[in-house]
């Protein structure tokens, strides 16, 4: 019988343990147990449903384009709660000048497709423009000059379109998906689809052309998916296939240690146990935050432990409800929601970006109803995550009147605030060969595993799709 432990219970370990599970049921000579150190599953993944509100407390959904967490939905039977966000009012806004300003229609991040969609918009100036159609033309130029070596994202932007579109776009792009500083983010790791794009056409505006020929007249799918009653659903879904006596809650992994061909592992035991627990395994999962896995990793190797990325962005949000008869007293911006380049520290918490909920999903909010929620990142995040829920209600509150206008109070008792500190590792320029180095040391250690966002992807998708690959090698082939 291999005995497998999986450590921490969000989309990666409870992927893991589906998969595991589903060949135990088949007959594998599987015992798996999975250890969560807070007190439920799902990890960031928190939706919450109150008065016709769906309200989620971490990610919104998923980038279409990636199959994986769809595929898994499907199995899991829920194949009639998937939906797709409204992509025929997609808007996404960037705030420039105290202004949001529509992001041109067709673009992919910050490369269009069409350069006539640039014209006349109020986004870019003269040169900007120039910049862009200029990068057409290099396209050899650009291609015979690829780089041998990773670069950061804004060294690749600067290189395609110059200055004004890396600050006036590019940045808040990436801070929207990577939370991050370009100056330091990897594109190989972050825009990988862009880097093979520069390798064969040299121009991105070029290659998003030629996709465009061979697509024809297809239709492009949504931009993002989620389901009907948030994605708390998959969590539910998942762990309904779970034994409950395999998860064990509150039990956070204290270290891992080589017994022979084992590990032994010690976790906090509950209250009444009154010390700690000791568990052999033959295969670890470790499906912890970075800090975590870190932290359990150096004492086995000091050197594989300071392979993971160390800096990672924090983000605070919340979550503003207006019932129908105080959001029919005001109007927004038609869209998916909004950026902000974040300026240089003013003091005062700054916003980083805005979803307009209801009007990127179906269903999100009773008739009429509005849902805003609002994101503070980076030092602003660490500033407010201290501060008590009303205090970042109100803060987001007043950033979010400055950008829209006027607005009437928000209902208090739906609003909902969460903290994410440290959630989202930050890739930087040569992440690539530093997971080729770490997993050299993963493979020389043995029966070990590295789940979750810190090394192959940060979205829901890539974190199932690693899961599952993972959990599948460990089945023994009878
Ligand atoms: C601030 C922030 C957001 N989302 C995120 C952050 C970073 C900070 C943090 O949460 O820790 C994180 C994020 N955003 C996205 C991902 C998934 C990435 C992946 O699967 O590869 C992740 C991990 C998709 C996205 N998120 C966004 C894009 C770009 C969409 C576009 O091109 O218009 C993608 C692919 C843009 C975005 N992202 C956000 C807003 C408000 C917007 C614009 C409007 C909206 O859609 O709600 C919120």
């Amino acid at each position: 019988m291999k005995r497998i432990a999986i450590v921490g219970g969000g989309i990666a370990g409870l992927t893991a343990a589906y998969e595991l599970e589903l060949a135990r049921k088949r007959g594998a000579e599987i015992d798996w147990h999975l250890y969560e150190a807070g007190d439920r599953l799902g990890g960031i993944v928190e939706t919450t449903q109150s008065q016709g509100f769906v309200l989620e407390g971490g990610p919104d959904g998923w980038v279409s384009e990636k199959p994986w967490a769809r595929e898994l939905a499907l199995e899991l039977g829920l194949g009639s709660e998937l939906i797709s966000s409204n992509d025929a009012t997609r808007k996404t806004y960037i705030l420039i000048d105290g202004k949001l300003q529509p992001m041109p229609d067709g673009m992919r991040m910050m490369v269009p497709e069409d350069l006539s969609t640039l014209e006349g918009s109020p986004l870019f100036s003269d040169t900007a423009r120039k910049a862009y159609a200029a990068e057409l033309e290099r396209a050899s130029e650009l291609r015979a000059k690829t780089p041998e070596q990773d670069e950061s994202v804004a060294s690749f932007i600067l290189r395609h379109f110059g200055e004004e579109v890396l600050t006036k776009i590019g940045a808040p792009l990436l801070s929207g998906v990577f939370g991050g500083d370009v100056k330091t983010l990897s594109v190989r790791a972050v825009m990988p689809n862009f880097v093979s794009m520069e390798r064969e056409y040299g121009s991105l505006i070029a290659a998003l052309q030629a996709k465009a020929k061979t697509r024809g007249s297809r239709p492009v799918p949504s931009l993002f998916t989620t389901l009907r009653n948030g994605l708390g659903t998959l969590i539910d879904a998942l762990v309904a296939q779970l034994p409950p006596e395999r998860l064990n809650l509150s039990r956070s992994a204290l270290s891992i240690k080589r017994q022979g061909k084992r590990w032994l592992l010690r976790t906090s035991a509950f209250a009444t146990e009154g010390r700690t627990s000791k568990k052999h395994f033959h295969h670890v999962l470790f499906a912890t935050p970075i800090d975590a896995t870190r932290a359990l990793l150096a004492p086995l190797d000091a050197e594989a432990a300071a392979l993971i990325p160390t800096d990672a962005s924090s983000a605070v949000l919340a979550a503003l409800c207006w019932p129908a008869a105080a959001a029919s007293t005001f109007s927004i911006l038609q869209g998916f929601g909004f950026l902000v380049p974040q300026a240089h520290s003013t003091g005062e918490p700054q916003l980083l970006a805005g979803t307009f909920v209801d009007q990127k999903f179906p269903d999100r909010a009773p008739a009429g109803a509005r849902v805003i929620r609002v994101f503070f990142g980076g030092p602003s995040a660490d500033t407010l995550s201290p501060q008590s829920d009303e205090t970042i209600a109100a803060a987001a509150f007043a950033q979010l009147a400055k950008i829209l206008g006027p607005l009437p109070a928000s209902d208090a008792a739906l609003t909902t605030v969460r903290r994410w500190p440290r959630s989202l590792p930050q890739y930087e320029v040569g992440h690539l060969e530093r997971m080729v180095q770490l997993d050299q040391h993963i493979a020389k250690l043995g029966d070990l595993t590295l789940l979750g966002n810190g090394y192959r992807g940060v979205g829901l998708p890539d974190l199932i799709r690693d899961a599952r690959a993972a959990a599948r090698e460990l089945i023994p082939t009878a």
